[in-house]
């Protein structure tokens, strides 16, 4: 029996805005095994960003179930959820949420600030993880001065130097030219491969359906592949 990393039941979230109600997840239900790869796929406003945010307890569901490598995490305190987020999981985002004022390397290490390892033995780590997605030569450089896709592999070294257990990547492409696109990808892929990471991608881009391991689609709030 494969081992399950999250699974959801029942899944229900709604928004409101300006008295509508807007069903952004409608009765999901959905597992996936440790080693995938999905491809999250759907048009605009189907509720991609709200589930990849339940599953990863960024934002709660109003009902349902969703566990996450053994936690029940759909009714957990924000302590509780910034502990498991902080432990298990590496986010990616089309924007690279890179702070600016922090050389590429710093970007790294501040995700083990503070915390019980030595000054030394970060840099060491940070410097490994930058080196994993070929970014070490621009370590010393501000994200001002580093591409789209020089920018992204650094925000991957940072979402993988605790060694994740899964990787949640929204539109992870959605900024960066083709070239750059495909070097992204075929990285996640290899870190997938290699130390075995579960990977969840949101796209609106048919061309990286090829690197995923299972296509789910949605559709007005719904699964409708999976
Ligand atoms: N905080 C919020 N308040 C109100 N409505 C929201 C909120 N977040 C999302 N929604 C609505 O919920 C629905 C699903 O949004 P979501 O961002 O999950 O879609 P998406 O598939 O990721 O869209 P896109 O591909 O455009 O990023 C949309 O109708 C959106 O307008």
């Amino acid at each position: 029996m494969p081992e399950v990393m999250i699974k959801l039941e029942n899944v229900q979230k709604e928004f409101r805005l300006r008295g509508n109600i807007i069903r952004a997840l409608v009765d999901i239900n959905l597992k996936i095994n440790a080693g995938e790869f999905v491809v999250l796929m759907g048009p605009t406003g189907c509720g991609k960003t709200t589930l990849l945010n339940v599953m990863s307890g960024l934002d709660l569901p109003d009902d349902g179930t969703v566990i996450l490598d053994g936690d029940r995490i759909d009714r957990a305190s924000e302590e509780r959820l910034s502990d498991i987020r902080r432990r298990k999981i590496g986010f990616v985002f089309q924007d690279f949420n890179l702070v600016e004022n922090l050389t590429a390397i710093e970007n790294v290490e501040a995700v083990l600030w503070p915390g019980p390892l030595r000054t030394k033995e970060i840099n060491n780590r940070a410097m490994s993880a930058l080196a994993k997605v070929d970014a070490h030569e621009r370590m010393n450089n501000h994200p001002k001065e580093l591409s789209g896709g020089e920018k992204q592999r650094v925000a991957i070294a940072r979402a993988i130097i605790h060694k994740p257990r899964i990787i949640f990547a929204d539109e992870p492409t959605g900024n960066l030219h083709h070239a750059a696109a495909t070097q992204v990808m075929e990285l996640l892929k290899s870190l997938n491969k290699e130390m075995g990471t579960t990977t969840i991608i949101v796209t609106h881009d048919k061309n990286l359906v090829k690197y995923g391991t299972r296509l789910v689609e949605m559709e007005h709030g719904r699964i409708i592949k999976s």
